[in-house]
C-alpha cells in the first residue's frame, strides 16, 4: 500500500468505501458502470461515472475496465478540503486506492458538482452521441454547435433546468451544446464550464468525436436523463438516415370539450 499523503488517514479511510448498502456510492459506481458497459457506453476503459453525496465525491480510477471495478478501487475527495487547498490543480483525496491514478474525467465531474450542484455525473462514449456530433459537423461551421430536437415524447424525461422545477414538455425544444474534443481530457474542462455558462439550463454537453457528459441532481435523474438522451441520439441518427427533420412545426393540440 502507498503511504498516506496530506489529508489522508493512516488507514486510508477505507471505511468510506465499505458498506452493505447497494446504494452506497462506492457500490453504485461499479454496478452502474457494469450496466453502462452492456449499453456500449463505457467499453475499452472509456467513459465512467462519479457520485457526490453532500461534501464527498466518489470517483473511479483511470484506464481500468470500468465494468470490472470494485468498491475498493474507488477514490474519495472532499469538496471543502479541495476548495481550501492552496493548489486547485492538485487534488486532495481522503482515500486513494493503491496502484491507480484517478479518472482523467475528475475535473469535468467536479465542474458538474460545484457549478450545478449535481449529485451524479455520467460520461459515455456511446456511438449515438459520437454520431450526432459527426452529423452536426457535416452540416458545416455555424450549424455544428448545438443538437436540437422537439416534438418527441422522450424529451419529457428532462428537467427544465438548473434550480427549476418540473420537466420539459412534449413541444419544448431540447438543446444540447457541443464542444470540440481536446487531446487531453482535463483540457475539456474550461470548454465544458463555458458551455454551462452559455447554456445554464443544460444537463448535458456533447464532446465532438468523443461522447457526452450528463448530470443530474441525484443518481436517478442523471441515469434517466442519460438514458433519455441516448434514446434521442439514436432516434436522431435514424431520422437523419430517413431524411426526417429533428425540428418540426407541430401545433399543440387541445382536447375537444364534449
Ligand atoms: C479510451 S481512453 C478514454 C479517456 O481518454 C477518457 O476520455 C475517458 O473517457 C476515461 O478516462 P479515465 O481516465 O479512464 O476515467
Ligand atoms: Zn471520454
Amino acid at each position: 500500500m502507498t503511504p498516506p499523503t496530506d489529508g489522508q488517514a493512516a488507514d486510508n479511510n477505507d471505511h468510506l468505501v465499505r458498506s452493505d448498502n447497494p446504494d452506497h456510492p462506492a457500490n453504485l459506481i461499479p454496478s452502474l458502470c457494469a450496466k453502462f458497459w452492456k449499453l456500449g457506453w463505457v467499453t475499452g476503459t472509456g467513459g465512467g461515472a462519479s457520485i457526490r453525496e453532500d461534501d464527498l465525491v466518489y470517483l473511479a480510477p483511470s484506464g481500468v475496465q470500468k465494468e470490472l471495478m470494485k468498491p475498493s478501487d474507488i477514490y474519495v475527495l472532499s469538496l471543502t478540503a479541495q476548495a481550501q487547498s492552496l493548489s486547485q490543480r492538485q487534488r486532495v483525496y481522503l482515500r486513494r486506492p493503491a496502484a491507480h491514478k484517478p479518472s482523467q474525467c475528475t475535473p469535468l465531474f467536479l465542474a458538474a458538482f460545484t457549478r450545478r450542484r449535481a449529485g451524479c455525473c455520467i460520461h459515455t462514449h456511446s456511438h449515438w452521441a459520437v454520431l450526432v456530433t459527426l452529423l452536426l459537423e457535416a452540416q458545416g461551421p455555424g450549424n455544428d454547435r448545438e443538437f436540437r430536437i422537439n416534438n418527441i415524447e422522450q424529451i419529457k424525461g428532462f428537467g427544465r433546468g438548473f434550480e427549476k422545477s418540473g420537466n420539459l414538455g412534449y413541444h419544448d425544444t431540447l438543446v444540447i451544446p457541443v464542444i470540440e474534443n481536446t487531446a487531453h481530457e482535463e483540457d475539456l474542462t474550461e470548454f465544458l464550464e463555458e458551455a454551462m455558462v452559455k447554456y445554464p439550463d443544460t444537463y448535458a454537453v456533447l464532446v465532438r468525436r468523443h461522447g457526452v457528459y450528463v448530470w443530474g441532481e441525484n443518481v436517478h435523474k442523471a441515469k434517466t436523463q442519460c438514458e433519455s438522451l441516448d434514446y434521442l441520439f439514436q432516434l436522431a441518427v435514424e431520422m437523419k438516415r430517413l431524411n426526417l427533420p429533428w425540428i418540426t412545426d407541430i401545433e399543440p393540440t387541445t382536447p375537444k370539450k364534449s
